[in-house]
């Protein structure tokens, strides 16, 4: 019996990469997705021959109109697609002020646009069946977002709170959506000089990383942060945050407003 079919995004490369090779090993045909066909068309050949599962490449740029619809259209369309890994991104901005706006806006719409429609590309299929699986790459900078520039952080910020809602409208239909949340990783969206200037204990290995987000997985976790050694401390952070909430919408303004 078919496993089904993951597509993923940014997966001639990086994180991506290692996804797709993970997914084959564990018996899924892929559809693997980015903008460099000849990157794309050597992992699948790669893969196929090692693992036997069928693999197809779609060349995409998915910060366009035209590569974002044509991976919609297949993620609507595609019975045998039940899993979606959203992990295709930039980062590499300067200061707000140094940063060219089309940079920006590239930004955007590949780390919130294109994970946003996605995901409601393949939602009404998934939901339909009562299965399937999203797994988003968002970033540990989503909970730090006075610790690097302004705009990635907030994009991977908007990733994990779309996640996070996801799970409560998708779960409750059967529909698995993780979160992951990788800290620094060696790969190529860093420069290797970059790299050589943070502390190695800071930066991960990349085939350690997504193991660790597939154990999270597996596990059932809804955030996988990888290298958080207590997960008491995530809990406890998201419980800080459900004990504002009986006092975030009132009738009536704070007493400190009001003197
Ligand atoms: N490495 C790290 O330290 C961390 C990474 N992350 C996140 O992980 C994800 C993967 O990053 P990582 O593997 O490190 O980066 P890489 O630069 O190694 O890989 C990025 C992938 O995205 C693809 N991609 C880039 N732009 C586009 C585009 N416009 N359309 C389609 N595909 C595109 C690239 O392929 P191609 O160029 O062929 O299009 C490549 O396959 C990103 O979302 C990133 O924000 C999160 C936290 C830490
Ligand atoms: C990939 C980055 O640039 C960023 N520091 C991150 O950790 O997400």
């Amino acid at each position: 019996m078919t496993k089904g079919t993951f597509l993923i995004t940014g997966a001639s490369d990086g994180i991506g990469a290692v996804y797709a090779d993970r997914l084959a090993r564990r018996g899924h045909d892929l559809i693997l997705v980015a903008r460099r066909a000849d990157k794309l068309a050597a992992l699948a050949q790669k893969l196929e021959a090692e693992t036997g599962v069928t693999i197809e490449t779609l060349s995409a740029d998915l910060s366009t109109p035209d590569g974002l619809a044509s991976v919609e259209a297949r993620l609507r369309s595609d019975a045998a697609i039940t899993g979606l890994v959203n992990n295709a991104g930039i980062a590499g901005e300067t200061s707000l002020v140094d940063t060219d706006a089309a940079y920006l806006t590239g930004m955007i719409n590949l780390n919130i646009l294109a994970v946003t429609r996605l995901t409601a590309a393949i939602a009404p299929r998934l939901t339909a069946t009562g299965s399937g699986t999203i797994i988003n790459m968002t970033s540990v900078t989503a909970l730090m977002p006075d610790g690097f520039t302004a705009v990635y952080p907030a994009s991977k910020a908007f990733v994990l709170a779309f996640t996070e809602a996801l799970q409560v409208e998708l779960g409750s239909k059967g529909v698995r959506v993780q979160a992951v949340l990788p800290g620094i990783t060696r790969t190529a969206i860093w420069e290797e000089e970059q790299l050589a200037h943070i502390p190695a204990e800071m930066v991960m290995e990349v085939n350690d990383m997504v193991d660790a987000a597939f154990a999270g997985l597996d596990q059932g976790e809804a955030i996988t942060i990888p290298s958080l050694p207590d997960i008491a401390d995530l809990d406890a952070y998201l419980a800080a945050r459900a004990a504002l909430r009986p006092n975030l919408s009132r009738d009536r303004a704070a007493a400190r407003y009001t003197a």
